[in-house]
């Protein structure tokens, strides 16, 4: 799914308006239908309601939702700004039936102690920090004790920008219009955003398929499409070999956990490169996979043969000796097959960015934001760490996987993709790893390094979500993840 800029969902309006055709009141009608359809969905007991409206056209959304809130037996309150605004605000206006109760406040609300709030200060129109009046008029709905709903976008934050105010409604929940907005991807908005909903208000999906956007948010109809099933003749060696190169003394446990996410994404035949201390550690643990052992006792120092592998997975548990880095330099140099570097590998890169140049076109990195700003240096904010991850990636030629509560993957010509699932309980030991593993495995599968990224990031929020579904966010572990992994290619491969 596309994710448009404000002046792109403007753009979309507009031809909407003119190309339906549909009158812009209309239109406004359609969407606060959407709205109520959702807000009578997830509120069904008659509450009272109270609509804050500013003066422009999410102001007029507001009064059109108070209306058919009003109508499906809600009590209602409205208050607004001024008793004016734009031309559909205005319509709206005067469209209030009896019976809904009306003020318009100048800098109060005054005492609201029940109920649900409804937000519709300011939408995608807001232009500039919320000051004076109307900081007065946030601060009382960020004190009010009940549940905030904001139409199409919390007031105060900016759907393309960073929030530059101090006054900023935080909502529980946000319904946008059409598409969901990129300020709900960024870690700083989530507490103004509440949980995020979208909904379908008709503009023209052709319009919107044909507008350039590299910014995207991966859905399960994505994946799905991307998913290769085995063909009916294949055998563990055209399932792809994949090797993982990993584990140190006192880290094999990083080593099993990729391991055993990679034989249940699909790997036909892994190998797990270790040193000497991890032999009877992964052939105990992973009995499926092969080893490979380094004659050195609790470091990797040499070179590994990546002779007849399809992919290569790097990182989990190496630590950063300074051996380890020497090896890492090597195996980067001998790469000739898709690869996917993680954790301890990044670290030795950010360490010594030389190592940079050498590394192949495509090669996926998996840095969380903290490794990033080893790899790239610091970002003031979530949406300048994006545009420098992309940078990143073009320029180095990378897939980078940004991990986070939305992981994004930025491919190596600039865009990036959003993935949908996924749930904190998975922020625990050893989740990264389980992502490395899955990686390799696609990689060796024979997905472009793109899409086993995308697919990967995909798979492993899925599975977190079935375990934490069973099991809660707070117990949920690393190889939770991993024994939920089939239910969620199972959940993908469904139609
Ligand atoms: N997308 C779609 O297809 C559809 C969109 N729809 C809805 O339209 C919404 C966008 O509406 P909108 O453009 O009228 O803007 P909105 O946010 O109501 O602001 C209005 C005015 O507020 C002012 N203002 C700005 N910042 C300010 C500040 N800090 N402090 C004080 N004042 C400030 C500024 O006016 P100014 O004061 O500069 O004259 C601005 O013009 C959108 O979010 C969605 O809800 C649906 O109805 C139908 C389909
Ligand atoms: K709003």
């Amino acid at each position: 799914m596309k994710i448009l800029s404000s002046s792109q969902i403007r753009d979309a309006d507009k031809h909407t308006i003119e190309n339906e055709p549909i009158e812009s009141i209309d239109l406004m009608e359609r969407a606060s239908a959407s709205f109520s359809k959702w807000f009578i969905g997830e509120f069904p007991g008659k509450c009272k309601v109270h609509v804050v409206s500013g003066k422009g056209n999410n102001g007029g959304d507001g009064l059109a939702v108070a209306r058919i809130l009003k109508r499906n037996g809600y009590e209602v309150k409205v208050y607004t700004t001024s008793d004016e605004g734009s031309e559909d605000f205005n319509i709206n206006f005067h469209r209030l039936p009896e019976g809904i109760e009306r003020k318009v406040v100048d800098d109060s609300l005054g005492s609201i102690e029940t109920g649900v709030l409804i937000d519709a200060l300011f939408g995608s129109g807001l232009d500039r920090p919320i000051e004076g009046r109307y900081a007065k008029i946030v601060k009382e709905i960020n004190q009010f004790a009940g549940q905030v709903v904001s139409i199409d976008i919390p007031s105060g934050v900016y759907a393309d920008n960073p929030v530059d105010g101090e006054h900023v409604v935080e909502a529980t929940h946000t319904v946008s219009f059409q598409l969901p907005k990129l300020a709900f991807f960024m870690a700083e908005n989530e507490k103004f955003v509440g949980d995020w909903h979208v909904v379908d208000i008709g503009l023209d999906q052709n319009f919107i398929d044909h507008t350039d956007s590299r910014i995207h948010m991966v859905t399960l109809e994505d994946v799905r499409s991307y998913l290769k099933k085995p063909a009916k003749f294949s055998h563990k060696g055209n399932m792809g070999r994949s090797m993982l190169i990993c584990g140190s003394s006192g880290k094999m446990g990083a080593c099993i956990i990729a391991a055993r996410a990679a034989l249940r994404s699909g790997a036909g035949l892994l190998t797990c490169y270790v040193p000497a201390v991890g032999e009877n550690i992964i052939q105990t643990a992973v009995p499926e996979a092969m080893a490979m052992v380094s004659t050195f006792q609790d470091y990797h120092v040499e070179e590994a043969n990546f002779k007849g592998m399809d992919a290569v997975g790097i990182g989990p548990g190496l630590g950063t000796e300074d051996q380890t880095e020497m090896a890492l330099r090597k195996w980067i140099k001998q790469l000739e097959v898709p690869a996917v570097i993680d954790a301890d590998g990044l670290n030795m890169i950010s360490s010594r960015p030389d190592i940079l140049k050498h590394v192949p076109e495509g090669t996926i990195f998996t840095p969380h934001p903290k490794e990033f700003s080893r790899l790239a240096g610091e970002a003031e904010d979530s949406f300048k760490r994006l545009e420098m991850a992309r940078e990143y990636a073009k320029k180095h030629k990378v897939i980078i996987v940004l991990k986070g509560a939305y992981t994004a993957v930025f491919d190596t010509e600039g865009s990036v993709y959003f993935n949908s699932t996924g749930n904190p309980g998975m922020a625990t030991g050893g989740s990264g790893d389980a992502l490395t593993g899955i990686i390799t495995a696609l990689l060796g599968q024979g997905y472009s390094s793109k899409w086993a990224a995308i697919v990967g990031v995909f798979i492993h929020g899925l599975a977190g979500d079935e375990a934490a579904e069973d099991l809660g966010c707070i117990s949920m572990t690393a190889t939770d993840i991993i024994d939920y992994l089939p239910d969620a290619f199972r959940h993908v491969e469904m139609r």
